[in-house]
């Protein structure tokens, strides 16, 4: 990358964007509904059972014009969520301001291990405990997303839940490749602890992105 590039992407005028597309959000609060997905490059959390661990090298991803790819998200749909990678490793202050003026209501995906930035009006908070979330986003999350892949991380969602905020909704999704085993503990678990409910990957039964 030059240094006009990594000016143009400090400044939030360029994003590199993996990929983006219309479908239907399949997990958390807002599962079914139509939606936008912009998937930028990068990431540097490490979970080693990520579902995209393609989006990890963001020089491997297209800069593109922010305005640019907020106009064309905006013509499909005003649900917007924007995801990764961890999309806060960037500065989303041009990409959320242009999808405000078209009207967008802006989803976040993300782990919250980096300083927010932008206009967000969901924050879908998945913690993870190589990168723990910073202080100020569990303040402002309105989901928590805690990935189960072991028992150990039943505990560590309730020391997440512990730090959001009291209308902050609270779910269980199991790592994919473990739904067999952790989708029978998650029932359990909702059943004795129901402040938590079950997300599910559904766009993978789905077979649509
Ligand atoms: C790919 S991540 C991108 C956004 C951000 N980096 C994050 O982790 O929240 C999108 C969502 O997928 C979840 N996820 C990733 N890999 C998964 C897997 N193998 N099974 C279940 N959920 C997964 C993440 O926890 C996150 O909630
Ligand atoms: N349909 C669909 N819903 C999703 N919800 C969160 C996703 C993500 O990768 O951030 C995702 C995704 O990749 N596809
Ligand atoms: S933080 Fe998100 S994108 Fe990064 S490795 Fe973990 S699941 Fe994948
Ligand atoms: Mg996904």
């Amino acid at each position: 990358m030059n240094l006009t590039q990594e000016i143009l992407l400090k400044e939030g005028k360029m994003l590199p964007v993996m990929e983006h597309f219309y479908t239907i959000q399949g997990e958390g609060a807002h599962t079914g509904k139509a939606a936008y997905f912009i998937r930028l490059g990068g990431c540097d959390v490490g979970c080693h059972w990520c579902d995209v661990k393609e989006s990890w090298d963001p020089n491997l991803h297209p800069l593109m014009n922010a305005e640019e790819i907020a106009e064309i998200a905006a013509s499909y749909c005003k649900t917007i969520v924007l995801t990764g990678g961890e999309p806060l490793m960037w500065n989303l202050e041009i990409l959320t301001k242009k999808l405000k003026e078209l009207g967008c209501t802006i989803h976040i995906e993300t782990s919250g291990a980096y300083e927010m930035s932008g206009i967000l009006d969901w924050i879908t908070l998945s913690p993870k405990k190589t990168g723990l979330p910073t202080e100020e986003i569990y303040k402002v999350a309105n989901e928590l997303k805690v990935i189960i892949f072991n028992n150990h991380d039943f505990t560590f969602a309730e020391e997440q839940a512990a730090k959001v905020s009291d209308n902050c909704k609270l779910y269980l999704q199991s790592e994919w490749s473990k739904r067999n085993e952790m989708y029978p503990k998650i029932t359990d678990y909702i059943l004795a602890n129901s402040k938590w409910q079950a997300s599910v990957q559904t766009h993978k039964y789905l077979n649509i992105p």
